[in-house]
């Protein structure tokens, strides 16, 4: 998969802009503060509807303006695809292909995408709904039902959440709970199970991946916890009881105890958490295998390598990292955008673009 054409109109600090990529790498060369990271945020908000930096679209809009758009055409390998974000009046319309979407998991997906940023870290650093939320925005590209089945979920997590926080919540008929408990079974296990099958395929390939960026030193394992079991088929069958069990101390909390909102996965190096003995660069070993892995996984899945979009990361890198990565996406010719400051690291190959001021210059 890749970018062909980029136009970027009253977003961030882009008045109107019209980039041209190219495949393989494409280097975003500038000093700091010069739009490279507004470049990759707008593509992957043009793939998934979201941006990464901020939750309003209102931060995304160009100084004083009220409108943004944005516009890219993409190839595949059968075909061409063109989408189209248009942001008015809080109000955001999509197309494909010049066809209006009614849903965001009408085109999420369509093109893919892995981003890849030293932010990225909080998936070990952080707490389980980072790890979560990392599950969640790759499933979201694979399986676009995975987006309505969360919604569906964290609306019966509010409904049943505002329940217990309400005054009546002492006097509640418990059959009332029982009824948003069937809800939270219903959608949270087939949530748990896309979670684990995930976990499982990434598993499979990272195991592979660090073996070799640890030279076969050490051993990594991904693992999920579906409501603090490490066997799916026990969690899932232990669900409802467990509900049960907890009942009363949520009505206590005012909170809901249960379910895959609080599930986490386990990132083990040698059999320790990651999270708590891995040493910095361990750490980045690990982000960069799980992104990775990402990419092999969409390959297996869609016979295509997904776009690479990478914030900032090489200078994060050490050298036999850097040089990992950048043979892997060379080898498996991923298009790579790769933004960097011209005091970085040289790069042998890729097409070079000078960033100043929101205004781009491609190499000649
Ligand atoms: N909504 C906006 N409207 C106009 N300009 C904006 C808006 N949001 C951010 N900017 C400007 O965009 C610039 C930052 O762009 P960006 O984050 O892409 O920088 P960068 O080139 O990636 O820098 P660095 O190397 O420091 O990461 C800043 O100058 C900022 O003032």
């Amino acid at each position: 998969m890749m970018i062909n054409n980029l136009r970027l109109q009253n977003f961030r600090n882009y008045q109107d802009v019209t980039i041209k990529f190219m495949p393989g790498i494409n280097i975003l060369m500038g000093d700091n503060g010069q739009g490279k990271t507004n470049i990759i945020e707008g593509i992957y908000y043009l793939l998934t509807g979201k941006s990464y930096r901020v939750q309003r679209e209102q931060e995304l809009l160009h100084w004083d303006q009220s409108e943004f758009h944005l516009f890219g055409d993409f190839l595949m390998a059968h075909h061409k695809v063109s989408l189209e974000s248009h942001y008015k009046d809080k109000r955001k319309i999509v197309k494909v292909n010049q066809v209006p979407c009614q849903r965001l998991s009408d085109f999420v997906g369509t093109i893919n995408v892995i981003f890849f940023s030293p932010d990225d870290l909080v998936m070990i650093k952080g707490g389980p709904s980072e790890r979560r939320r990392f599950l969640d925005l790759h499933i979201a590209q694979m399986r676009p039902g995975h987006v309505s089945l969360l919604n569906s979920y964290n609306k019966v997590l509010q409904q049943k959440s505002a329940l217990l926080k309400s005054f009546a919540a002492k006097s509640l008929k418990y059959s009332q709970l029982q009824l948003w408990n069937e809800q939270i079974i219903k959608y949270g296990q087939n949530i748990i199970r896309n979670r684990v099958e995930l976990t499982k395929r990434l598993q499979s390939v990272a195991d592979n991946i660090y073996g070799n960026l640890s030279s076969q030193k050490e051993k990594l394992k991904v693992t999920y916890m579906a409501l603090g079991n490490k066997n799916i088929d026990e969690a899932i069958s232990k669900f409802p009881q467990l509900l049960d069990d907890k009942l009363e101390q949520e009505i206590d909390r005012q909170m809901v105890l249960v379910g895959p909102h609080r599930d986490d996965v386990q990132i083990l190096l040698n059999d320790k958490p990651a999270r708590l003995y891995a040493s910095q660069g361990q750490q980045r070993s690990i982000v960069l295998c799980l992104k990775l892995a990402e990419l092999e996984l969409i390959r297996q899945e869609k016979e295509e390598y997904p776009i690479l979009l990478l914030d900032d990361v090489l200078s994060e890198l050490d050298r036999f990292r850097r040089d990992y990565l950048m043979n892997f996406i060379e080898s498996s010719r991923i298009q790579t955008l790769i933004t960097m400051t011209s005091a970085e690291i040289h790069l042998e190959s890729g097409t070079l673009y000078f960033v100043e001021k929101g205004h781009i210059r491609r190499e000649q």
